[in-house]
């Protein structure tokens, strides 16, 4: 049975899904939310709906062939109509903070890509000011301390993420560190800092790129637009 978080995710990864129109391209993000709306696209694939994605994950991926929802690549397109991903944290200007699954650099890739990029969450993820979850941060492995004493000087606790013991690493080839800045007032602000500094890749700041947020409850769903 279901708890009352994932009712949320899945009511919403459906409503975003039952959205998409014929002959679109989807960017499709990463994460348990994104699992609903990967298998309820595939469902509709089924019953005649021609679309074709590209994955930010070998995760989602493998969940796309398994649905049979029809892939593709950026060498075959040059953008994406719509990107649909979950997210940490959703904030009231829809700034949002991503990365928890460690997909971080290609969601931010397939965000930028897509006219309209859609935020799939429940509940809990929405917050008045972002931080409460720790920031994710991608860095090259090649002198990852380097980069990690440049970060802490911006004013944050950080962790190396580990899977298992192992340090964690991402389908980039990378690591990530889960980075506590406490609360975040300028979002857009920080992320340029982190971007500064050398051998930090991306960061899961999402600043003023979602244009909409379907919000999972435990009956319905709600949405806000940007
Ligand atoms: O950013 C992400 C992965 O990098 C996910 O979208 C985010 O962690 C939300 O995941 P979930 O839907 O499982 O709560």
């Amino acid at each position: 049975m279901l708890g009352e978080k994932d009712i949320g995710k899945k009511l919403a990864g459906e409503q975003a899904a039952n959205e998409v129109q014929d002959g679109m391209k989807v960017g499709l993000g990463s994460g348990s939310t994104v699992y609903w709306m990967v298998k309820r696209l595939g469902e509709r694939v089924q019953q005649g709906l021609k679309v074709e994605g590209i994955p930010s994950s070998n995760q989602t991926e493998q969940w796309a062939k398994e649905f049979g929802v029809p892939l593709t690549n950026f060498s075959q397109v040059d953008y994406l109509d719509v990107t649909i991903d979950g997210a940490d944290e959703v904030d009231e200007n829809l700034n949002l903070i991503k990365g928890g699954g460690g997909a971080l650099f290609r969601e931010k890739v397939i965000a930028e890509a897509a006219k309209k990029f859609v935020i799939i969450v429940d509940q809990s993820k929405v917050v008045t000011q972002l931080g409460a979850y720790p920031l994710p941060v991608e860095v090259l492995p090649f002198g990852w301390e380097m980069a990690a004493k440049s970060i802490e000087a911006l004013g944050c606790e950080w962790k190396l993420r580990r899977r298992n013991n192992e340090i964690f690493v991402t389908d980039n080839g990378n690591y990530i560190l889960d980075c506590d800045f406490g609360m975040i007032p300028n979002p857009e602000e920080l992320h340029k800092q982190l971007k500064m500094i050398v051998g930090v890749v991306e960061t899961g700041l999402f600043a003023n790129m979602a244009d909409k947020v379907i919000i999972g409850g435990r009956e319905t769903t709600k949405t806000i637009e940007a």
